[in-house]
């Protein structure tokens, strides 16, 4: 006779799942795979990248498919594993995630972030449960499930593994993407992560915010603290501060009275870092302050914006420059018109499993902008309706259902993009 703890409300892998009742008493092994991997810690600042690599080779010989790996910068190694089509000549499909995760604050978190705790309701706790290790072992089943039917597709699919894309992708996908390794990838279309919806549709990203990390820099008059000292580095601050908060103001004020706006449709601006001051009594030399800025494909960069910058400075005062830490210039966005094959394939798929799609551009910035600046079709996806939106956050969770049906999602569409006929392009 088995005897239920109810009192226990923390169950580990072979127990039963709530959700589906009292019926079920073995965890689905692709459940038990995504708790596996969740469990890697593969972390800023140090993740163990060594851990993924190991966990992903293992998966290239449980798939029977070879994996290749491109050391990109020094300790910074893409996978990639790979499925030839019948007909590799034709453009290849490209499923891609990340494999680090963001820190975390333990004390904040009511599970460990890194022990993959499931709770009574199924609920699957751990840094990268939303972002984006899901994902990626989503990817992995459904092509293991593809493979055991036996199926075959005149298009290559590449599952594709890279570091660093929660610091920037600098070390990952914006140098692999000249690499000429991914050029021998032929990529045709590309699939990465998108966000979680907390109803019941699915939200797709064909275009992403261009990030500008700006620093501007206030030079003025020293002096003593007690006096009027004219032309000071604040007074040239403030100015800088309430021109770029004013206009924060308008664009919030946008969003608010739209209807149909989402936060990728508006600019962002938020003030993140001052530095400045070496004592409470000198009138410091130089203050500086910077700003993160988040601008919709649509905005004129170059004319509409930094020009507004280069304004702002002028206006605040003599000398007051600004340098960028970050600047994306590009601003294409993938085609999510019918007329588009690639588009068509994806929606029409979604739409015969029932699911809504609600297509937006993505508010931050992910490794889909560097595939879209050479030119190829994205789009960002992870298939989490009815999931509060948790990546970066404490408690990141994905229920166990809402995660299997993620695998049937991708097991209808990868078959669907594989078998996509020749393009006109491809002759
Ligand atoms: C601009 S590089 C940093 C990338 C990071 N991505 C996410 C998804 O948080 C961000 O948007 O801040
Ligand atoms: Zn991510
Ligand atoms: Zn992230």
């Amino acid at each position: 006779m088995v005897t239920l703890k109810l009192s226990c409300v923390v169950l580990r892998d072979t127990e039963y799942v709530a959700r589906s009742g009292w019926s079920k008493w073995r965890e689905d092994p692709s459940v038990s795979l995504f708790r596996e991997y969740l469990r890697l810690k593969t972390v800023h600042p140090e993740p163990d990248y060594d851990a993924a690599l190991t966990f992903l080779s293992r998966m290239s010989v449980e798939l029977g498919l070879p994996m290749k790996k491109v050391e990109v910068c020094s300790g910074r190694v893409v996978a990639i594993i790979t499925w030839t089509g019948t007909n590799p000549a034709l453009k290849s499909i490209l499923l891609n995630s990340h494999t680090d995760v963001v820190p975390v604050y333990p004390d904040c978190w009511k599970h460990d972030p890194f022990a993959a705790v499931k709770d009574v309701d199924g609920n699957i706790y751990g840094r990268g449960a939303q972002d984006m290790k899901c994902v990626t072992i989503q990817y992995i089943e459904a092509i293991r499930r593809l493979k055991a039917a036996g199926k075959t597709f005149a298009r290559t699919i590449h599952m594709m593994f890279v570091p660093d894309e929660e610091v920037g992708g600098h070390k990952g996908m914006e140098s692999f993407i000249k690499h000429p390794e991914f050029q021998k990838l032929n990529v045709g279309f590309a699939l990465d992560e998108g966000l979680a919806n907390p109803t019941e549709d699915f939200t797709v990203f064909y275009g992403e915010r261009n990030p500008w990390w700006v620093t501007i820099r206030c030079p003025g008059s020293p002096g003593h603290g007690s006096r009027f000292v004219e032309n000071t580095a604040a007074e040239k601050l403030r100015r800088v501060i309430n021109s770029f908060l004013d206009f924060r103001e308008k664009e919030k004020h946008r969003l608010d009275m739209s209807e149909c706006f989402t936060l990728g449709d508006v600019t962002t601006v938020n003030m993140t870092m001052v530095n400045g001051g070496v004592a409470y009594n000198v009138v410091p030399a130089e203050m500086d302050v910077s700003f993160d800025l988040r601008i919709p494909p649509t905005v004129n960069l170059q004319v509409c914006f930094e020009e507004q910058i280069e304004a702002w400075c002028k206006e605040a005062g003599e000398d007051v420059s600004y340098n960028f830490a970050q600047k994306f210039m590009h601003q294409n966005t993938t085609s999510t018109e019918d007329s588009d094959p690639w588009w068509r394939a994806f929606s029409s798929t979604c739409k015969a499993m029932s699911m809504t799609l609600k297509k937006e551009i993505f508010p931050a910035a992910t490794d889909s902008r560097f595939i879209r600046a050479v030119g190829l079709p994205a789009i960002g996806f992870s298939p989490m309706n009815l999931t509060p939106i948790l990546l970066h956050d404490h408690n990141e969770f994905l229920n166990e259902q809402v995660f299997l049906r993620g695998i049937d999602v991708y097991e209808r569409l990868v078959p669907v993009l594989a078998c996509m006929p020749p393009l006109t392009i491809e002759g």
